[in-house]
């Protein structure tokens, strides 16, 4: 049989994610993964890597839920197995603060994570200045060592990796019957997408292996995020702010706020500090298109801009984005225009 050759460009938790799934389970494809940067480089590696989902205003909540659902469900196969600790995935367990009571007292989300509920006056003693929160156990992947556990798993399914820039996805057309675009912020330049900005955050990894649950002001302006080998503390948003370089009075503002909620972090060792610049958009671009390709129409999926919840929804928005390669297979490509 002729093998169909798929180009999937970015190495970030999206790209691999997508094209694990491709290579598995299309066996008449042949996955290449083109990106300019392979982990521990992607803004994927910087990021905290705990599921917690959040809200694209224009993509109806079922959709939203049905993604967070479905990799939660991955995620949770992998942590409840022998592979957790190569694959970098665990269970973490903590609260949610809030300081007004929120509208909704269980969020759209909260039959999809693990044991959860509203927190006790007791535990709220804790944080004197918050009025209610969320206790809830999620799940925690450190794409540090999960990115090289989802190269690993592409290359038995038969993918393989190339470091390339692309500047034009007509000319991928000319080398590949099926394109996947995962550039996440590099679709800005790519297809010109306008609507594609980056979303600065700054974290702070610590040496502090007493804490084991994590602490999220709402919001996600602050948190603490526990790990296998360093607390993440965080954060910063900084919409249309492209300096990757780390700032010292952010990393100032942070600890003071951490520390705020967790006074014990005052004997933490610092580790390492990351800036990554999160691919913004209003509504995350899941969708094909055809593209004009010297007379052939070449279909391009599209798969990126996942803001602040790529890690929270990459494995279901990858198994919609294998269904749209599925169906670009099936299907016979509209006429080309002249
Ligand atoms: C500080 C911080 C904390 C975060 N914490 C969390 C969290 O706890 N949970 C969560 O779900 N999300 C979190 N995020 C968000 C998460 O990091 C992103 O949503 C996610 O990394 C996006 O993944 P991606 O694969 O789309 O992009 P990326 O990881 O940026 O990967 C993009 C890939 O495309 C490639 N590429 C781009 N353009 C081109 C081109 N022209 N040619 C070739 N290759 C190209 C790049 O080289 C790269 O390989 C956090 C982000 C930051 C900054
Ligand atoms: O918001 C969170 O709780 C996790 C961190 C995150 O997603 C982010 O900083 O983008």
């Amino acid at each position: 049989m002729q093998q169909v050759k798929v180009a999937v460009v970015g190495a970030g938790v999206v790209g691999l994610s997508t094209a694990v799934l491709v290579a598995e389970t299309l066996p008449q494809c042949s996955v290449c993964v083109l990106a300019d940067r392979f982990t521990p480089d992607t803004t994927s590696d910087v990021a905290a890597g705990i599921l917690s989902p959040g809200r694209f205003p224009d993509i109806p909540i079922e959709q939203q839920k049905r993604w967070f659902k479905r990799t939660f469900d991955h995620f949770l196969a992998i942590a409840d197995s022998s592979e957790a600790a190569e694959a970098g995935v665990l269970l973490s367990s903590g609260w949610q603060i809030f300081q007004e009571v929120p509208s909704e007292e269980k969020p759209y989300w909260s039959d999809c994570v693990l044991s959860f509920r509203t927190m006790t006056n007791t535990e709220l003693k804790r944080f004197p200045q918050y009025k209610f929160g969320y206790a809830y156990t999620t799940i925690k992947c450190e794409c540090l060592t999960y990115l090289p556990w989802l190269q690993k798993r592409l290359k038995k399914a038969g993918g393989i990796l190339t470091r390339e820039r692309v500047t034009d996805l007509t000319e991928l057309g000319l080398r590949y019957n099926v394109v996947v675009n995962c550039s996440g912020l590099g679709a800005q330049a790519l297809v010109r997408d306008e609507d594609v900005h980056p979303i600065r955050g700054q974290v702070l990894m610590v040496h502090a292996p007493w804490l084991k649950h994590f602490v999220r002001v709402a919001g996600g302006q602050t948190y603490i995020y526990p790990g296998t080998h360093a607390v993440t503390l965080g954060g910063t948003r900084q919409v249309n702010d492209w300096r990757l370089e780390a700032d010292a009075g952010e990393r100032e503002a942070i600890l003071e706020r951490c520390q705020h909620l967790e006074p014990s972090l005052g004997a933490a060792s610092h580790l390492a500090e990351k800036v990554g610049l999160r691919p913004g958009r209003r509504n995350l671009r899941l969708e094909r298109e055809y593209v004009r390709v010297q007379g052939r129409q070449v279909p391009v999926v599209h798969n990126y801009g996942h803001g602040s919840w790529g890690i929270t929804l990459s494995w279901g928005t990858a198994l919609d984005a294998l269904d749209l390669v599925q169906q670009c297979l099936n299907e016979r490509p509209p006429p080309a225009r002249l």
